[in-house]
């Protein structure tokens, strides 16, 4: 039984799939401190979460049992990644359930900030029957600025075209293309500030992004402008913002999030009748809190189950089309890996990985993360594919990867070469319709085997009798031989013999196939 730890708010209705499962059981305790976290975290094999909870990695470090992180939601500032990839922890956010909540928020911030809402229905509940301070401005013909392009920042750029305003745009990755198709001009973020009425940022907070409106952009503003902030608090400079409202270049700023969350009483915001805040409610609606936790909980559930997931953090994350072609290989790739581990002595150097024919067009990486876990997982422990380059980084183990489109005999191809100070071994392996994976070379040796069950792997010396030898002592110990493959480069030269066994061979069978005449080396596979 798999138990979940849901220490935030999170929708009931969203985490329902997880209260369905039968072999899921979650517990709900929200407001936990760091220490009471790290005092039960133990226990539990996914923890959920929002944006409250800080997953620090003390936390991580009393999580002996800890596979996945899931963040009901798209900001991951509060996980520490670093921590939960060293140790194999899968970190998913749900990317796509809260743009429109938070695109309307910003919208509804935008508006609020135009036409002094807030300040005037304080007012108006007070008695104050007032009609002549509060005058705004209208969206239409002004010019919106957005800094970060992304899925909110698209969002409010298309809805802002409909409210008739002009929109300018600057992203790093935002192209030429995607902005003339959604009806944006690309600029620099000092031309967005000195061309904009208003301008709403919309970028996760990192070392580019903290202060990207700082005092020099202040200083560029035309004076009325109003400002947007309900991505992350610090990429507008606080204090640069309110020392332009007070300079009177700013009229307006409306602010969902903060540098420090909840901002301290005293916090200049707060005093500031040109300033609106909410507290952090951008992705608080009813409809975006449920499909983050249905996201986040059916990736959970991939996870525990050890089933194909998507939007991993700390992974590269893999498109769908990308996934069909690649993921048939995963295990193919794992067991070379793993065998080549096995039959390879010394310390790994290097990890020479080679894709042919089909392989070549497709994103293989997906496909090298589990050749070397493969590789690592006998060696290591707590080995797994969110941490396996990273462990092999770590070691100083070198991967290099080939692709080839030089005609082979098969229709595609994987070949491994384990390199270690004291020697390299090569295996290459294919899947074969309605066969399923068979390795079909070792080193210079063409075989054929499925890599299922028990394989013992002997090296010897072309010899008549080899055979009848190994099958008799094998007989002999009461072990029947499914299939064996035999394979030499010369006539009388060294040779291998592949044999996979219906039981495994005990350490002694081994050790008497080892002392026959003209046998070199005996591996039993584990796989
Ligand atoms: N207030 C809330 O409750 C709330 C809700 C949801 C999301 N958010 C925050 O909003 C932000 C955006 O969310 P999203 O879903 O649109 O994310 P996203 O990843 O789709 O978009 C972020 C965009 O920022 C761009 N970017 C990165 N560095 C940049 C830089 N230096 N300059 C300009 N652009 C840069 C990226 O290229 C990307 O296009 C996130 O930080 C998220 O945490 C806040
Ligand atoms: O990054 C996000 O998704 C937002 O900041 C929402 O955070 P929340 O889930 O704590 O509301």
């Amino acid at each position: 039984m798999f138990k979940v730890l849901v220490s935030d708010p999170i929708s009931d209705q969203g985490i329902q799939l997880l209260y369905d499962a039968p072999d899921v059981e979650v517990v709900k305790q929200t407001g936990l401190s760091e220490d009471e976290l790290v005092a039960i975290i133990g226990d539990y094999d996914a923890l959920l979460v929002r944006s409250q909870t800080r997953v620090t990695e003390k936390i991580m470090n009393a999580a002996s049992k800890l596979k996945a992180i899931g963040r009901a939601g798209v900001g991951v500032d509060n996980i520490d990644l670093e921590a939960a990839t060293k140790r194999g922890i899968v970190v998913i956010n749900a990317p796509d359930g809260n743009t429109i909540a938070t695109c309307e928020h910003t919208f509804a911030m935008m508006m609020s900030v135009a036409r002094f809402i807030p300040q005037a229905y304080k007012k108006t509940v007070e008695g104050v029957w007032d009609r002549k301070t509060f005058v705004g401005v209208e969206l239409r013909n002004k010019t919106l600025g957005i800094v970060g392009m992304g899925r909110i920042g698209t969002e409010v750029a298309k809805r802002a075209k409909v409210f008739g305003m002009e929109v300018i745009g600057y992203d790093p990755f935002l192209t030429e293309e995607r902005a003339e198709k959604i009806g944006v001009q690309l600029k620099t973020v000092n031309e967005i500030a000195a061309q904009a009425d208003f301008i709403t940022v919309h970028t996760p907070l990192t070392k580019e992004t903290r202060h990207i409106i700082g005092p020099d952009q202040f200083a560029l503003m035309k004076p009325g402008i109003r400002i947007i902030n309900c991505a992350r608090g610090g990429i507008i400079d606080e204090q640069a913002l309110v020392a332009a409202i007070d300079k009177g270049i700013v009229a307006g700023a409306a602010f969902d999030v903060f540098t420090q969350e909840p901002p301290e009483a005293d916090h200049p915001f707060l005093q500031n009748p040109k300033i609106i805040v909410t507290p952090h409610l951008g992705a608080s609606t009813i409809e975006a809190q449920e499909n983050v936790a249905i996201d986040v909980s059916d990736e959970v559930l991939h996870i525990l189950r050890d089933e194909p997931f998507k939007n991993a953090v700390n992974m590269p994350s893999v498109p769908a089309n990308v996934l069909n072609k690649v993921q048939p290989y995963f295990e193919l790739g794992e067991k070379i890996g793993r065998i080549l581990s096995q039959i390879t002595q010394g310390a790994v150097q290097e990890i020479v990985i080679g894709y042919s024919s089909s392989l070549i067009d497709v994103d293989t990486s997906p496909i090298t993360r589990h050749i070397v876990k493969g590789v690592l997982t006998d060696r290591l422990d707590g080995v797994n594919i969110v941490n396996a380059m990273h462990l092999a980084k770590t070691r100083d183990i070198h991967i290099s990867i080939q692709k080839s489109s030089s005609q082979t005999a098969f229709t595609n191809l994987l070949t491994v070469t384990l390199k270690t100070k004291q020697e390299q071994k090569t295996l290459a392996g294919t899947l074969v319709a309605e066969y399923g994976e068979r390795i079909v070379r070792i080193d210079g040796y063409s075989v054929d085997f499925a890599p299922q069950g028990n394989v013992l792997l002997v090296s010897h010396n072309d010899k008549p009798g080899m055979i009848g030898r190994v099958g008799t002592l094998l007989g002999n110990q009461d072990i029947n031989i499914a299939t064996m493959h035999v394979g030499r480069q010369v006539i009388g030269g060294a040779a291998i013999m592949v044999l996979t066994i219906d039981k495994p061979a005990e350490i002694n069978v081994v050790t008497e196939l080892e002392k026959l005449p003209e046998i070199v080396t005996v591996r039993e596979l584990s796989l």
